[in-house]
């Protein structure tokens, strides 16, 4: 098979480096261009000491790397990248892109980041979250890859979701590592404020991330397993805080509903019956791991891998589901990958890491 030729944009950032680690690995990937701003004209060891070494081409300029292309990554912000995006489409190529700017429909866009710079684009998306789109993922032309604080959220619940277990209100708490900040994020990130903290932020419903919660839960209950990007759907109300913590990467997602109790299943359910629906659920899934054990973020640490479990709690009538995942992998780059080789009808986990490391 011929290898695709794949560019890079932001690949001076966290998510453009985790990128270049699996895609230099990838069988049927060259890694045609690498974009940055700060480090054009530069090799990529000027930037990432980690990738010295590797086949990798000198960063350029975006046009130039949109150009030499077939298929383009995006790791840049959000607001900024609808524009390459665009220009991308235009010229031919596929895009599977990492910043939020095609998750949403445009109005709900709008209400949450503001006025969409290319609005006509995100019929042409689909959301890249692959458990979940596979179908609907082969051959797209436009991949938007879920935050990464909604894969886990979504992840932990989508089981509920499914078995219409979710009740009236959905609680998402996530612990989230300081790189899923980026590589520019301002003071605050720096080592004195974050070392021996934990500290919720954007919270009272704030976060951007809640509408793409509340869209894939909604979908799972509408459609089921295999479910569509666009369409008319419920959904449900969620309250989500996130929780920055003083570890590098990894993302905790502890999530708690209570089902109805007229519920048909409310009546049976048990941590054990819980575990065996979101074993059906997950049955097959190369890169998610359900388990009784707790999931905890150092198991998934560098890999591509969720670790998913759940919890019922008869005195409250509540269900407590838990996800751990790598933000810049499952969560950012690996969840990217996975999405690329769902589109392309390419191994789903050729060039991934399906093992964390440890310690
Ligand atoms: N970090 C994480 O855990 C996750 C991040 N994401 C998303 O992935 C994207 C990248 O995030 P992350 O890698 O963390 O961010 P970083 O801040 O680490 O990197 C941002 C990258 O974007 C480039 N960039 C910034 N502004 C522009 C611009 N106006 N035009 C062209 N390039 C630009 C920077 O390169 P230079 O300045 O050299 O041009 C840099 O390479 C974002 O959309 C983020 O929301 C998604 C899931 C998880
Ligand atoms: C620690 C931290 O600040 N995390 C970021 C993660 C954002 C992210 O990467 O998600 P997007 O792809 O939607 O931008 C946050 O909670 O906003």
């Amino acid at each position: 098979m011929t290898r695709l030729k794949v560019g890079v944009l932001g690949a001076s950032g966290y998510g453009g480096a985790e990128l270049l680690r699996r895609l230099v690995t990838h069988p049927f990937v060259t890694v045609s261009g690498l974009a940055s701003r700060q480090f054009a004209g530069q090799a990529v060891a000027a930037c990432w000491p980690q990738l010295a070494g590797a086949a990798l081409p000198a960063f350029e300029d975006a046009e130039a790397v949109i150009a030499g292309c077939d298929v383009l990554f995006c790791a840049t912000p959000h607001g900024e990248t609808a524009p390459f995006v665009q220009r991308a489409l235009a010229a031919g190529k596929r895009v599977v892109d990492l910043s939020a700017d095609f998750r949403l429909a445009p109005k709900d866009y709008a209400a949450w980041y503001g006025p969409h710079p290319y609005p006509e684009g995100c019929a042409r998306a689909v959301y890249g979250l692959t458990e979940l789109h596979r179908e609907e993922l082969r051959g797209a032309e436009l991949v938007a890859v879920p935050g990464c604080n909604c894969t886990a959220g979504n992840l932990a619940l989508a089981p509920l979701a499914l078995h219409g277990l979710l009740g009236e209100h959905v609680t998402v708490n996530v612990l989230t590592g300081v790189s899923g900040a980026g590589r520019s994020a301002a003071l605050g990130f720096h080592f004195p404020e974050l070392n021996e903290n934990a500290r919720p932020y954007k919270a009272g419903g704030t976060h951007r991330h809640t509408a793409e919660l509340e869209d894939t839960l909604g979908r799972v209950a509408a459609f089921g397993r295999q479910v569509k990007t666009r369409g008319d759907f419920a959904r449900p109300t969620v309250s989500f805080t996130p929780h920055l913590v003083p570890m590098t990467r990894g993302i905790l997602a502890t999530c708690t509903v209570r089902p109805d109790p007229e519920h048909p299943e409310a009546a049976g359910l048990s941590t054990a019956a819980l575990l065996e629906r979101y074993e059906d659920f997950y049955r097959g899934e190369p890169l998610v791991t359900v388990q009784e054990d707790l999931p905890q973020t150092k198991a998934v640490s560098g890999s591509d891998r969720t670790l998913v479990s759940v919890r019922y709690d008869k005195r409250s009538g509540t269900v407590t589901a838990f996800a751990a995942l790598d933000n810049l992998g499952k969560g950012a780059a690996g969840g990217a990958v996975q999405a690329f080789n769902a589109a392309h009808g390419f191994g789903e986990t050729l060039g991934l890491f399906t093992q964390g490391v440890w310690p």
